[in-house]
């Protein structure tokens, strides 16, 4: 049997392998990276004020993202701005949106995931062409990844609505 294959017969479920073969962090959510139970976890269980099988899935402030993290914050900026793109955009403003788009099947950190875009990008390039059309298209492209984990579709009808004012009572200002 080969390393990698040997390797990937002791991985815990929900582990990622990155490209370079050896056990990827940031594209594993925490839950399946953590040992079972921390040393931390398991003094307090020892101290009576934790049960076992209360163990926090949180991760401390001073980790770094778990894929699950850095997901929910990119797909909050990549909304966001698309949210705030001009509906007539300049062939300047196309031109950075572009960019940015483009950049993440290279630069995004969870090797999986960038890949499994620059896919997508090639059979559905982003539409820049207005704020409406963005947001659309990113609202497809984060159903896929939805549908790939096996989470709810978002309604793409609907996404606009989100930045709306929302009743009286519930205003975000
Ligand atoms: C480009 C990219 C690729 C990714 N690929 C993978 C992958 O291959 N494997 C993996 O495990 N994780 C991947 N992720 C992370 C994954 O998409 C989630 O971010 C992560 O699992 C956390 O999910 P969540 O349920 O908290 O909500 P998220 O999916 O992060 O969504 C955050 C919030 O956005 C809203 N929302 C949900 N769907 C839509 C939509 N279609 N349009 C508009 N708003 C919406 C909801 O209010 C939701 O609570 C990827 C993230 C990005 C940015």
């Amino acid at each position: 049997m080969s390393d990698a294959s040997d390797r990937s017969q002791k991985l815990p479920p929900g582990m990622v392998i990155g490209p370079d073969g050896k056990p990827c962090k940031i594209c594993t959510a925490f839950r399946n990276w953590k040992p079972k139970t921390s040393t931390a976890s398991m003094a307090a269980i020892a101290a009576g004020r934790l049960q076992s099988d209360q163990e926090p899935d949180t991760r401390p402030a001073y980790c770094p993202p778990d894929v699950e993290q850095l997901g929910r914050a990119t797909w909050t900026f990549l909304h966001t701005t698309a949210a705030y793109y001009p509906e007539r955009p300049t062939p300047n403003q196309r031109a950075n949106m572009l960019n940015l788009l483009h950049s993440l099947p290279i630069l995004y950190p969870c090797s999986h995931c960038a890949s499994h875009l620059g896919e997508v990008m090639k059979t559905n390039p982003p539409d820049v062409s207005g704020q409406f059309a963005l947001s659309r298209w990113l609202c497809e492209r984060h159903n896929e990844v939805n549908e790939r984990l096996g989470k709810k579709l978002f309604d793409c009808s609907k996404t606009d609505e989100r930045w709306k004012d929302g009743p009286p009572d519930g205003s975000c200002d």
